[in-house]
């Protein structure tokens, strides 16, 4: 038997959550699927216990409803579960659990979408099909962990930044992170807080980490003032501040880019890390900074400068992966990363009815945009059929 729906959203993120709450208020029929047993699966399953959103609340809602005012700025990740449960509840959400899309594939002769899920709850194979396919799965849907030399052989535990809950067993281990983006510099802030004796890998200015480090007070004056302020100016703001409160960093191998942090958000989507204490634990020394890894024998780590240190622990914090590519071969929204071709903001629309919201590398606030230019679009041709 097939499912047929108007339109078929893949996965219950905030992304796939967002776009059928605004479905929903047009009454427009639709179907999300999502693989694991819970909407929210990232947020709920695989982010450390510690997380806050780096935003301040107003940049992070989703369509059509605000935070609870009584909340913080910068809200935790159980409140934001909380809002979460709320919005699929008040815009009647109501996601297909445990269904893994495997593929789609759109068919000229009825202008629909087919799509073949796997019911991973009773291992039977579902068939699906609508005139839109809204694709939700994400930019965070696989973690991504690099080849090493001597990798598969190493002694200790290996995690990736997303299987991280807390510290709580690595007290007094030796722990290397890898990897000093917005998860690896918390995680290691953490860890260390845990009683682990942390050091995380900053790739080496060789192959340069150019990063801004900011704290989440300034990225959220450098959002306000964007309303109203050219982005060149708000970054140099932003720069001022940064060198006064933390100096240089480029002893620690964190070297300040020489453009601003708002610009580089904008054309790359890369984050500026927002500090939640790690420079001053690297300053005193509590965090150990190495630089990259060459590679690892037993418990052993060898480093490109020449060092060599023995490891309890490797947690993984080098990033993600979409795995859109694996169940969708549309050749015309994405690239073979998975990512949109275009970017943004025509980056959300493919032809024959194919959108994609959340791969904007614009978090939750480009999330929201997304959902909304999606279902108008989607609104407006239905309105002229
Ligand atoms: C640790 C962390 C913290 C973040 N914090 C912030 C923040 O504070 N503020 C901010 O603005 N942004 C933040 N982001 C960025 C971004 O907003 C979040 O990643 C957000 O959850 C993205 O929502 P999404 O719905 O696009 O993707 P996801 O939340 O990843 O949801 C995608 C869903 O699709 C499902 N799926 C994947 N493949 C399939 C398939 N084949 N079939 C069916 N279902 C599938 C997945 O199981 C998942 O539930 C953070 C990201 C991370 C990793
Ligand atoms: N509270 C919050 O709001 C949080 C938000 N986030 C967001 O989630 C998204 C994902 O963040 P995150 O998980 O940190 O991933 P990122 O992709 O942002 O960072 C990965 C880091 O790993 C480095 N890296 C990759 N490969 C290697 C390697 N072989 N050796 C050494 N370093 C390596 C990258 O360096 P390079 O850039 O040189 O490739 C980069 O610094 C981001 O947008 C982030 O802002 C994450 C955590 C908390
Ligand atoms: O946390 C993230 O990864 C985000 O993408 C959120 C975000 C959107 N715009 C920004 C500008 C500066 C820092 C973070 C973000």
């Amino acid at each position: 038997m097939k499912h047929e729906t108007t339109v078929l959203i893949v996965g219950a993120g905030p992304a796939g959550i967002s776009t059928s709450a605004c479905l929903n208020l047009k009454n427009i029929p639709n179907i999300v699927l999502e693989r694991d047993d819970s909407f929210a699966s990232l947020w709920k399953k695989r982010s450390y216990d510690r997380l806050k959103l780096h935003l301040a609340s107003q940049f992070c809602e989703l369509p059509y409803m605000s935070f609870p005012p009584n909340l913080p700025t910068f809200i935790s990740k159980n409140d934001f579960l909380e809002y979460l449960e709320t919005y699929v509840f008040h815009f009647n959400v109501n996601p297909l659990h445990q269904r893994d899309v495997e593929s789609a594939i759109f068919d000229n002769a009825d202008g629909k979408w087919h799509v073949k899920v796997m019911n991973v709850e009773n291992n039977v194979v579902e068939y699906y099909a609508a005139k839109f396919l809204v694709v939700a799965t994400g930019e965070n849907s696989e973690g991504f962990v690099p080849k090493i030399e001597g990798l598969d052989g190493f002694g200790g535990k290996i995690m990736h930044s997303s299987e991280y809950a807390n510290g709580k067993s690595f007290e007094e281990k030796d722990v290397l992170v890898v990897g000093c983006g917005n998860s690896g510099m918390e995680i290691a802030y953490d860890l260390s807080n845990w009683g682990a004796r942390t050091s995380i890998v900053v790739r080496s200015p060789v192959s340069s980490l150019l990063v801004h480090v900011l704290t989440k007070e300034m990225v959220q004056v450098g959002m306000f003032l964007l309303k109203y302020i050219p982005c060149n100016i708000v970054d140099q703001m932003v720069m001022m501040l940064s060198k006064l409160t933390y100096g240089d960093l480029s002893v620690f191998g964190l070297k300040r880019p020489n453009k601003g942090p708002f610009y580089l958000k904008k054309i790359t989507g890369k984050s500026p890390v927002i500090d939640v204490g790690t420079v001053d634990k690297i300053k005193q020394k509590q965090v150990k900074v190495l630089p990259s890894i060459k590679k690892i024998k037993g418990n052993y780590i060898k480093f490109i400068d020449g060092k060599r240190k023995r490891f309890d622990a490797l947690i993984f914090a080098t990033g993600y992966k979409s795995t859109v590519t694996k169940w969708l071969k549309d050749g015309v929204l994405f690239n073979e990363n998975g990512m949109p071709k275009k970017r943004s903001p025509s980056h959300w629309k493919g032809e024959k009815g194919i959108y994609c919201v959340g791969f904007a590398s614009a978090g939750l606030f480009g999330i929201s945009s997304d959902a909304k230019n999606v279902v108008e679009d989607i609104s407006r041709i239905l309105m002229h059929v």
